[in-house]
């Protein structure tokens, strides 16, 4: 049996720069990716996706820009070009971090699925057949999750989408029923509209992004269906059937009522489980959740001392942005003596429709269940001066803020950049910079953040 000191199971966006950081302290490390280096996030999430975004932006701006003044005879979708400016930019990415692992002496790359075949011992099925038994007594586990594919009679029976497959196209479906309204429903049923496909889709809760304010769901509502977007709440799909001509059946619930749709796609986006199954944990005594996420303490060790879980797979928030923090959470702690923990730390996120929804911190919801004695400052995107000059006049800007303290705590603007308007604000919570600074700050005019001006003065307190 091999020993390392340390061993890296997955290749994703915690794994593999750590793997790089152990090994420049001289650490011998084996890194174990069972697919592809880079994980969701290269392949088959984040860079796929929002190179996706910005062609089916262009298509969204060629079809509207005769409002600018500027006249576009006819465009046309180019599925296969767009996939493969895709397919390259992904590879570019990929073969980049590939690249630095094998070049670097203190790192074995093993190509195969891990699994644990007793204390801190991991058994590596290679993808060229072979196998292998390694140790050490340092082990992340940066796993990752993958698609839930709900219990609907018929489904296993047509060939049904995930967010990996859907990224394989190469042309334009003609209706994509899609099951589940919330980031990857949303921004993949987006971008397929903007593409030229009808999108139908379903939401089994009240209503879509339910962690959201209503207000600010209900504005997301509204632009997708005019966008052309049927989207059902209170839905569910019950039963799918190929007909004879390939053509998929589908019967939904609507809120109690049956409904018969003919689609030609079903893309099922209805949430996201742990990759831990395959692990076999339990030969290392690590406990899981009741979901099969593994438990992790606030330094994100799990119950083994030595062993840590790393990124989707402890069951934090789900973004690359928290994988990589937690990479860099236990790489300072090992290695440069640091204290660090998980809590407190702030969880942005953007969601990338367009307009896009940038938040961070508590939603109005939140405030009032914590008992907060909250003021909430709001301002429809039609009247920031920015937005009317390039028109981009959907989405509104929202922050929570602290009527005592006038502290900011949470953010959500939904607008053309709303990722970046919203890090602004998350710069201002983390530095403690209060609303009434911000309200008058000098901003250069006329850009978005200068809009922050007119956000904090619906609070008229002075
Ligand atoms: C469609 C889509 C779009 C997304 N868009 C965004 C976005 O815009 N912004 C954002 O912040 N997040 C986004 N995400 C989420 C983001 O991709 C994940 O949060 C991030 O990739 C998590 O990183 P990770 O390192 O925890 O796991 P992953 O990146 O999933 O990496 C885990 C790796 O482990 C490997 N692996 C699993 N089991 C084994 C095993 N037994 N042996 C060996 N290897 C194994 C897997 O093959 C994988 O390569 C998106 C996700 C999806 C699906
Ligand atoms: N921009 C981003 O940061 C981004 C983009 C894509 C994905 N992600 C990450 O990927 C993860 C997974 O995203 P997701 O959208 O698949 O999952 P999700 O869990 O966020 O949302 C799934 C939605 O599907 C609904 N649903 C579940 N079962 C259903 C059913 N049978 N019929 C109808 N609706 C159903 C749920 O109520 C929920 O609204 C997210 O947690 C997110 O962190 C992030």
């Amino acid at each position: 049996m091999k020993q390392y000191d340390v061993i890296i199971i997955g290749a994703g966006q915690a794994g593999s720069p750590l793997a790089r950081k152990m090994a420049k302290a001289g650490k011998k490390v084996a890194i174990i990716e069972k697919r592809l280096v880079g994980g969701t996030c290269v392949n088959d999430g984040c860079t796929p996706t929002k190179t996706w975004v910005a062609s089916a932006r262009a298509a969204y701006l060629a079809g509207r820009c005769n409002n600018l003044g500027v006249q576009v005879d006819g465009y046309s979708i180019d599925m296969a070009q767009i996939k493969k400016r895709k397919d390259d930019i992904v590879m570019h990415s990929r073969s980049g971090n590939q690249k630095s692992l094998e070049d670097d002496p203190n790192i074995d790359l093993l190509f195969g699925e891990a699994s644990f075949s007793g204390h801190k011992v991991v058994v590596v099925n290679l993808n060229d057949g072979a196998s292998a038994e390694i140790t050490a007594e340092m082990i992340f586990i940066n796993v990752g999750l993958q698609t839930v594919i709900p219990d609907i009679e018929g489904l296993n029976s047509i060939d049904y989408l995930t967010s990996t497959s859907i990224l394989e196209l190469e042309t334009v479906p003609q209706h994509i029923l899609v099951i589940g309204g919330n980031y990857i429903g949303l921004e993949f049923g987006q971008m397929f509209r903007r593409f030229g496909s009808q999108i139908t889709l379903l939401e089994r809760g009240p209503r879509i992004m339910s962690h959201e304010d209503e207000d600010v769901s209900h504005e997301v509502h509204n632009f997708l269906e005019e966008e052309g977007i049927a989207v059902f709440s209170n839905t569910e799909a019950t039963k799918f059937e190929k007909d004879a001509h390939g053509r998929i059946q589908a019967t939904l619930n609507i809120s109690g009522r049956t409904e018969q749709m003919e689609v030609s796609h079903v893309l099922v986006a209805a949430g996201r489980k742990p990759q831990t199954k395959a692990l076999n944990l339990q030969a290392s005594g690590i406990e899981v959740d009741d979901k099969g996420f593994i438990k992790v303490d606030n330094k994100l060790q799990t119950n083994i001392p030595g062993i840590y879980a790393l990124g989707d797979v402890n069951g934090g928030p789900a973004f690359t942005h928290i994988a990589y923090n937690d990479f860099t959470v236990v790489w300072r702690n090992l290695l440069m003596n640091e204290d660090l923990t998980t809590e407190d730390r702030p969880v942005p996120y953007c969601m990338f429709t367009d307009p896009q929804l940038g938040r961070v911190g508590i939603t109005e919801e939140e405030a009032k269940k914590q008992g907060i004695n909250y003021r909430v400052a709001a301002l429809k995107m039609k009247s920031v001066a920015r937005a009317v000059e390039v028109g981009e006049v959907r989405g509104l800007m929202k922050a929570i803020v602290n009527a005592d303290t006038k502290e900011i705590l949470g953010v959500a603007i939904l607008a053309e950049e709303g990722g970046e308007i919203m890090s602004v604000l998350q710069m201002a919570m983390q530095g403690g910079i209060t609303y009434d600074r911000i309200r008058y700050c000098v901003f250069a005019h006329p850009t978005y953040s200068e809009s922050l001006n007119n956000l904090f003065m619906t609070l008229d307190d002075k």
